[in-house]
């Protein structure tokens, strides 16, 4: 399946080699008027490893997404993938170097499961828009090899059984695993997830936790992910950054940063100790819960 999902579909052209770069974050820093949401905050995502970015609401962790999908321009720092210094580029440009982003709010109501992950075939179609406009040959094929490709990564998501149905009629869990598959459509090297089980009952997050794990290790993905679910962050992340008020303020194994006096005391003191998004305490959001899965 790695190799299936990693079939170039343009002929002659491989869009990318078969190497993960590792990301290197360095002292990037964003600032809006007066408020500094990152400060020269460093992290390095090894190939093939799940990362996750942790910290309390407000830590910085969408503002450091948004400076790695080219959403946000970073005033200070920089951020490599390999041999790119993604800071300077727009987001479609970072996409075609194999950067894939999933978002937190689901926005897929319309069409198909198979029209939302065709989406995700977009920035690597090369027929160009009168090929497939009018129909001709070369446009015909790339679309059935696109489609060929959208079934197979469907399979590997488990939505195969869906790929015709309107995502509008799925569950909440099946519509952002759409969102998941969209992503991998792209043939991403490093995939940023934004709490992809947000929302979730019990059930669909331990199914998502399993689909991300199977990523990493069928397909050698990085990800990195943003999720307050403390349970699955600590479960499944090889390495974990913690952000507070901008700051990195620890890292390390799971266990490391579970251990962590700074961390423990981000979590449970201060205002910013109770999760806003979902209501709940900071005990329930601090680094060591123990929710499933
Ligand atoms: N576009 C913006 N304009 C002004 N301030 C912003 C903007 N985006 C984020 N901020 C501020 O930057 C800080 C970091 O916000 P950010 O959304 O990155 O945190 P977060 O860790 O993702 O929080 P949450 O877990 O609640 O999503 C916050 O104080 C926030 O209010």
């Amino acid at each position: 399946m790695r190799d299936l999902l990693r079939r170039p579909v343009r002929a002659g052209a491989t869009r990318h080699d078969d190497g993960v770069p590792t990301l290197a974050v360095e002292d990037v820093t964003v600032r809006f008027a007066g408020l500094t949401a990152l400060d020269r905050v460093r992290f390095t995502v090894e190939p093939g490893t799940i990362h996750a970015l942790i910290g309390p609401n407000g830590a910085g962790k969408s503002s450091c997404f948004n400076v790695l999908s080219g959403v946000y321009r970073a005033a200070g720092g920089s951020v490599r993938f390999g041999d790119a210094e993604l800071t300077a580029l727009p987001p479609h440009r970072i996409a075609a170097l194999g950067v894939a982003r999933t978002f937190q709010n689901i926005v897929l109501t319309r069409g198909t499961v198979a029209d939302n992950l065709m989406l995700g075939r977009h920035t690597l179609t090369g027929a160009g828009f009168a090929a497939t406009a009018f129909r001709l040959p070369r446009g015909l094929r790339e679309q059935r090899l696109h489609r060929e490709r959208v079934g197979e990564v469907a399979a590997f998501v488990g939505l195969d059984a869906v790929l015709d149905t309107p995502v509008s009629l799925l569950p909440y869990g099946d519509r952002k695993r759409v969102e998941l598959a969209r992503a991998l459509c792209m043939e991403p090297k490093l995939l940023l997830l934004d709490e992809p089980v947000a929302g979730m009952n019990t059930t669909e997050r331990v199914a998502m936790a399993r689909t991300i794990t199977h990523i990493r290790d069928a397909l050698g993905i990085s990800v990195l992910i943003v999720e307050h679910d403390m349970g699955m962050v600590m479960r499944m992340a090889d390495e974990v950054t913690v952000l507070d008020f901008g700051r990195r303020i620890g890292g390390g194994s799971p266990e490391t940063v579970q251990r962590d006096p700074a961390v423990v005391q981000a979590y449970l003191g201060g205002a910013s100790a109770v999760d806003t998004t979902t209501g709940a305490s900071a005990e329930s959001t601090a680094p060591h819960a123990e929710e499933a899965p």
